[in-house]
């Protein structure tokens, strides 16, 4: 970890159990390799997470069963060390690779340019050769137009000493915004293809699939499926991401998932016993008469978790190789200058730990100080808009102190800026807020996962969130101003800041953080948490400028004719077909670029008018 992170405090920890093939797994790093330097129980860093890994498979070897290293995408984007960079990735990558991954795959986010594309095919695939599967993903060659595999379509391999055959795959969801580079074939076609046919009916001891893929998304029940269909006995473990969340999800009794969260605060443990190893090539009674066991561990990712389960310390516990990653990790933060502040944010501003609205809402914040600002150009300026931003735009909590270069990556990684439309009848351009906010059927006639699924317009967490029935409509419900909230599940908390403001009476020692349920119950943590309650947010949030000024006697402006209709290009799409079953016919020949900056460069230049200031520093 990076000198100056605060000691986590000590906390009821489980223990991890082990099993004949046991697994490390991230996901969703998005460039937090360094740790999360302003929580410390997440402030262990990519170096420390090599050391853990080789005394795992020291451990390992004594007790004769295997370790696998697993990474399912989404290593990119979503913080300074590698956004800051240019190009992007200039340190990511290098310290990337110093951690031998037995199996890793693609994310959506290494799609989303072709610039990432093209360095994962040239850089992630060669760095880690047999293990970088693709199984539905190509890569179109720059020089010759052809389409390739992004990398091997399965691995096939025997483990070091159990010596388990083990069939090995690696998926993306059906990503349908991927960079013209790159092609994503839809699961339910890849099943159909030759080589996938062949591959699972190789008869391994174990099925590992891998994937960018949230694990109550259809993509893996079909996976399942198939792959059970013609393997009745054969133990599955499925690694996903994606949502951002930990969870784990019983397919059969023979057949599980794991997902281990987000940023580098989890790191997921698997493990399965019991396999029985199969007598030459066919599906035996042996088989048949197995009942594996599958367990699993979400460990926060931090120094004092890791001391306990490998039962070492603070000199015992760095390895040459860790230590020497987390020297690679300091010098490109100090490199970047990630520790440069834009300002002093005054307070705490929360994604999902705040009520929206509410003064400790980010997205009030967005909505009434931000967009006014920066939704605005001069030869416009006093023309009345509506400016429009998604909530999955904003990524991160934003903490009271120090508002840095890294913490503009953090919290808005993205290249997006604002476009808009030009006098747009007030009329209908007053109606497409509630529209992907979930009012009305418009959207709702659009399948589930569909490019017009409005669930892509909040963070992964929320829609998983979402999932669960007890907030099957929570967008509507945070647009309407309905509060909806959860008791558990709970997002990130520095250590050290006091409470939620639900008023709940905390036990002395716990401190808050995940409490995950999941299908096996709710004693996955490595370390016992109090609960953090989840608010949901609408899916947009719109701020009204330059609108006919209030009457004196406190009545409201005017309505204007027609507005400017300013919104992030990323929501584009469903702006469109809002405006169409609102009375405006427009197309993208309609649409033209609002302002040149990013919406991220627009934010840090908000910050450093807003919050100038130094939170004191000598
Ligand atoms: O340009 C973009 C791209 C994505 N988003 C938001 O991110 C989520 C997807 O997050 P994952 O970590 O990436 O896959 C998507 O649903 C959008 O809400 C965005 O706002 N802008």
């Amino acid at each position: 970890a990076q000198p100056g992170a605060a000691a986590p405090v000590a906390a009821p920890m489980r223990d991890l159990d082990w099993g004949q093939i046991n697994f490390l797994h991230t996901t969703d790093t998005h460039g937090w390799h360094g740790g999360h330097l302003q929580e410390p129980q997440y402030s262990a860093d990519w170096g420390d997470y090599i050391s853990f890994a080789e005394h795992m498979k020291a451990k390992a070897d004594e007790k004769g069963v295997d370790l696998l290293l697993i990474d399912t995408g989404d290593r990119i984007e979503g913080n300074g060390l590698y956004d800051a960079s240019d190009p992007k990735g200039k340190y990511t990558y290098d310290i990337v690779r110093e951690q031998p991954i037995d199996v890793l795959c693609t994310g959506n986010h290494e799609l989303y340019i072709e610039d990432s594309v093209r360095r994962e095919h040239d850089i992630t695939v060669p760095n880690f050769r047999d293990a970088y599967l693709a199984s539905n993903l190509d890569y179109i060659e720059p020089q010759t137009g052809n389409q390739i595999p992004q990398a091997r379509r399965y691995r096939k391999f025997k483990t070091k000493n159990q010596g388990l055959t083990v069939v090995a795959f690696g998926f993306l969801f059906d990503f349908d915004r991927a960079a013209n580079n790159s092609v994503v074939q839809k699961v339910e076609d890849t099943i159909k293809e030759d080589w996938f046919q062949k591959a699972i009916r190789e008869k391994p001891d174990l099925f590992v699939v891998t994937g960018h893929v949230g694990l109550r998304m259809k993509e893996f029940e079909l996976l399942f499926k198939v792959i059970r269909q013609e393997n009745w006995y054969t133990p599955i473990a499925f690694l996903g991401g994606h949502a951002h969340v930990r969870d784990f999800r019983k397919f059969d009794d023979k057949a599980y998932a794991i997902a281990s969260g987000r940023y580098m605060e989890t790191i997921g443990w698997l493990s399965v016993d019991g396999i029985k190893k199969r007598a030459k090539d066919s599906e035996t009674a042996i088989a048949a008469a197995a009942s594996p066991t599958f367990k699993r561990r979400y460990i926060d990712n931090n120094l004092y978790g890791l001391h306990h389960h490998t039962g070492l310390n603070e000199t015992t516990f760095p390895t040459e190789h860790g230590r020497n990653v987390t020297q690679m990790i300091a010098k490109g933060r100090k490199e970047l200058k990630l520790d440069q502040a834009y300002g002093c944010a005054p307070q705490d501003l929360w994604m999902n730990r705040a009520e929206f609205p509410s003064n400790a809402s980010v997205f009030t914040w967005l909505e009434e100080q931000v967009l006014p600002a920066i939704a605005t150009r001069d030869d416009r300026a006093d023309v009345p808009r509506l400016a429009i931003a998604n909530t999955g735009m904003i990524r991160f909590d934003i903490f009271k102190g120090a508002f840095t270069v890294d913490s503009t990556y953090i919290v808005s990684p993205f290249i997006s800026k604002f476009n808009y439309i030009q006098d747009v009848p007030y009329s209908a351009a007053k109606r497409v807020l509630a529209m992907l906010n979930g009012g009305g059927p418009v959207f709702s006639a659009f399948e589930a996962g569909s490019a017009l699924d409005t669930r892509y317009l909040v963070s992964p967490e929320q829609w998983a969130f979402a999932e669960r029935p007890q907030v099957a409509n929570a967008a509507a419900a945070a647009e309407a101003r309905t509060p909806v909230h959860l008791q558990g599940d709970g997002l990130q908390k520095p250590l050290g800041s006091e409470g939620d403001g639900s008023g709940s009476k905390k036990k002395p020692d716990l401190i808050t953080g995940y409490t995950t349920k999941d299908d096996l119950g709710d004693d996955g943590d490595d370390t016992e948490h109090e609960p953090i309650t989840f608010y949901a947010v609408p899916n947009c949030v719109q701020s009204e400028i330059a609108f006919p000024a209030a009457q004196q006697d406190g009545q409201g402006g005017e309505e204007p004719d027609k507005v400017d209709l300013v919104f992030v290009d990323y929501v584009q799409p469903w702006v469109l077909t809002a405006l169409k079953f609102s009375g405006g016919d427009y197309g993208t020949d309609d649409v033209a670029v609002y302002r040149n900056q990013t919406v991220t460069d627009l934010l840090a230049a908000w910050i450093t008018d807003h919050w100038a200031g130094d939170c004191g520093a000598k």
